[in-house]
């Protein structure tokens, strides 16, 4: 008889094998009933086997819940190959590919009860009903008034007596109607319409329009910041939709970006239904409507962060890829599947069209252009003619010695001048800052200790608002101390500075100047990003300060000014991407400056003016840049010429996984493949986080397929002991 191998709804990941019964049509990605501990349980159908393995008699499955399978043999295919290339249990792979939410299903349809209205009675009988039932006879009007039926509950509570009296007529019958939990219900979009492409978007349009047609190559829409990039995703997921084709629409994080979310609604304003958003802000019931109205066809385009790379949406068109460079299209638990990765695959399996966009393309996938492997579509200019923000740097070095010992320099000359010259002139400036909270740490000048968390290696931040320290890595809070805890000198001080202590300084230098803060502080409440933004657009704030929440993807035309604080926080951490992300995150942020008629201008604060990132960020040359960087990669046999893979131990007991590390380590280096290189072991830059230590090593291996093996080999020879954690983390993305 033929198995299958089940895994069991609930917390606990079990997988069991089960008999299939004579007949019984059951596919992996089914869900079923089966026998578990004497009582009825439900699961999925991770795989079959022809013939029993097992020499016990297995169980037999009790009933096919599903007659056609949850998940599509596509999405299948593409869950068999994250197992092995992302050295994943298939367990934790079904978890990816079927939101909680459906699996365990029991959020079912929400419904509501609808009284339809039968049959009116006559106008004598009307008539008759207004004098001594006037309430029977306003519930039958209320329903003629609103074309034959209305909630239940519109009826009002006092009129249930009532309404079964007119039931009982025979003039209007209850039922039980599905309806839809719309995430987005009470928000208005207007529509917009196609705008006329210039001609570089023409040239990089009709290559898209190639694509879906007869998909052959991935594309890289390479395109400075402001220039439109957005236009070419809406016309092209039109034309798909034209062709009766579905779309798929992943963008980094969906919460920052309220204003692309907002222009894909608008330009599809009149097919609402069709579009699904896919996002972690939705409730589990939520998340069930969309799923399933995905699955059966009823919405043709999604827009989702990474994990909408799962969405059951067939007959695909095109999937694209916005900020296809962003770092948080890399999962950060097992499966630890990126994103963008997966898009490129899922396009080939699906054969449809696939768009990566980005305006400071992944070295990643700008070397495949280079190879050949993708196609390169350009925008040089932006869309409306504006030009490229003019960038100037400031040396914090030469700027900082004015300010000897008066705390620290927050707005150097220049910037303070040029704030003071936009604002009088009533146009709108950002600043920049990568740091939340009041001061980066607290330090004693006598003895040198910094006041550290105890459960993490990394000191604690201030926050003036909330009167405490706070890590912010484990979220541990502590009381602000008086005097040193080791020396009791009572000189302690503040080093660094964040968001909030600028804020602070802004109130002082712009008194009148109206504020706002944007960070995971200020923006706790649902909508109080999309909110503060609006206000922004409105110009009823003439400042924002922020974190990376306002770095990309924001379009506000009367920016003219852009100032970053300390360019080189991302800089000096050790990470062999950490240029390339300092690169990234300036050409972002100055990307925000002069996106309308106004020119726009950029400051950046430096300690380290002449680091390249920097250097060819102000020349908006991302070529010289790449040029520069990838030489360097491949000198050292770094990504894109390597792949790089992360094994990594935790633990509480630093011993123990400083041994388990080393462990692994010998056993890798014994029979490593021809091609590898093995790092040390080594105690990660963070070294403790969560009361856990934490040590890696790294591979690089120039072929993906034999790396993860070799690894996922040797670990599952290695089991660790209980209490060490094993991390494995193919196509590391951060250290
Ligand atoms: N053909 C066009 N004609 C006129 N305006 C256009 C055209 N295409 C785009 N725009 C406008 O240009 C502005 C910038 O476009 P968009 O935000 O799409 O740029 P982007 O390339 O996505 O930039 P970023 O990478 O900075 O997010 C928008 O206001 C958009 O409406
Ligand atoms: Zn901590």
């Amino acid at each position: 008889m033929p198995a299958a191998r089940v895994l069991i709804d609930g917390p606990n990941e079990l997988v069991f094998d089960y008999a299939i019964p004579e007949g019984m049509d059951a596919r992996p990605g089914c869900r079923v009933k089966i026998p578990l501990r004497n009582r009825a349980s439900t699961g999925t159908i991770l795989a079959l086997a022809k013939e029993q393995a097992s020499e016990f008699e297995l169980r037999e499955v009790l009933e096919l819940i599903d007659p056609d399978p949850l998940i599509t043999p596509k999405l299948m295919q593409m869950g068999h190959w994250m197992a092995d290339y992302y050295g994943a249990p298939m367990e934790l792979v079904m978890r990816a590919l079927l939101p909680e939410a459906v699996r365990q299903e029991n959020h079912s349809e929400k419904t509501r009860k609808m009284v339809h209205l039968l049959e009116t009675p006559d106008e004598e009988a009307m008539t008759k009903l207004s004098k001594r039932a006037s309430r029977q006879h306003l519930i039958l009007t209320l329903l003629q008034a609103a074309g034959g039926k209305m909630p239940l509950s519109d009826l009002g509570a006092g009129a249930s007596a009532s309404i079964k009296a007119v039931a009982k007529h025979g003039w209007v019958e209850i039922k039980d109607e599905p309806v839809r939990r719309d995430p987005d219900a009470g928000e208005a979009f207007l529509e917009d319409s196609p705008l006329s492409l210039n001609s570089e978007q023409q040239g990089a349009i009709e290559q898209v329009f190639k694509e879906i047609e007869t998909p052959d190559k991935p594309m890289l829409l390479h395109g400075v910041t402001g220039s439109g990039k957005t236009e070419i995703y809406l016309q092209a997921a039109q034309r798909c939709l034209d062709a009766g084709k579905s779309v798929l629409v992943l963008l980094p994080e969906i919460a920052l970006a309220p204003q692309t979310v907002q222009r894909f609604k608008s330009r599809f304003a009149s097919i609402q239904d069709q579009v699904a958003v896919m996002h972690s802000n939705l409730s589990q019931g939520e998340r069930f409507d969309e799923w399933h109205r995905i699955r059966n066809g009823e919405a043709k385009i999604v827009i989702g962060a990474r994990s909408a790379v799962f969405a059951p949406l067939t007959n695909l068109g095109i999937i694209i890829v916005d900020e296809e460079h962003e770092n948080s299209y890399k999962q950060d638990t097992s499966p630890r599947y990126h994103g963008r990765d997966l898009a490129v695959l899922r396009a080939h399996i699906e054969n449809s069209a696939i768009l990566l966009g980005s305006a400071t393309p992944s070295l990643e996938s700008f070397h495949n252009t280079e190879t050949g492997k993708y196609q390169l579509l350009k925008l040089e200019q932006r869309a409306d003619g504006q030009s490229m923000p003019i960038i100037r740097i400031v040396d914090m070095k030469i700027e900082g010695r004015k300010y000897k010992g008066a705390g620290p320099a927050i707005l150097s000359d220049p910037l303070r001048a040029n704030m003071e010259k936009k604002l009088a002139e009533g146009e709108q400036v950002i600043l920049f800052l990568n740091r939340r909270g009041f001061a980066r740490s607290l330090q004693c000048p006598a003895c040198g200790l910094v006041i550290e968390c105890r459960h993490c290696s990394i000191p604690l931040t201030y926050h003036k608002s909330e009167e405490r320290l706070i890590c912010h890595i484990c979220g541990h809070q502590a009381i602000t101390p008086r005097k040193c805890p080791e020396c009791h000198d009572p000189g302690i001080r503040f080093q660094g500075y964040g968001t909030e202590q600028v804020e602070g300084v802004l109130q002082k230098v712009f008194p009148t100047a109206k504020l706002a803060r944007i960070d995971t502080d200020t923006m706790r409440r649902k909508h109080a990003l999309r909110d503060t933004l609006k206000a922004f657009r409105q110009r009823k704030i003439d400042i924002i300060i922020g974190t990376q929440m306002i770095a990309k993807g924001l379009h506000f035309p009367n920016v003219t000014l852009v100032g970053v604080l300390n360019a080189d926080l991302g800089l000096h951490v050790p990470d062999f991407r950490a240029g390339e992300r300092t690169f990234q995150l300036l050409t972002q942020v100055a990307g925000r400056a002069g996106r309308g008629e106004l020119e726009g201008e950029v400051i950046v604060q430096t300690y380290t003016p002449h680091s390249p990132s920097i250097q060819f960020a102000r020349h908006h040359d991302f070529g010289g840049y790449a040029d520069q960087e990838l030489e360097f990669r491949r000198q050292f046999g770094y990504p894109p010429y390597t792949h790089c893979a992360v094994i990594g131990t935790r633990s509480t007991h630093q011993r123990r996984a400083e041994f388990t590390l080393q462990n692994i380590h010998q056993r890798l280096k014994k029979d490593l493949p021809q091609g590898m290189v093995l790092g040390e072991p080594l105690p990660s830059p963070l070294v403790r986080a969560h009361g856990q230590f934490r040590y890696q090593l790294m591979l690089l291996g120039s072929s993906a397929r034999q790396l993860s093996r070799h690894i996922s080999n040797i670990l599952n020879q290695t089991p660790p002991p209980d209490d060490v954690t094993l991390v494995f983390d193919m196509d590391a993305m951060g250290f």
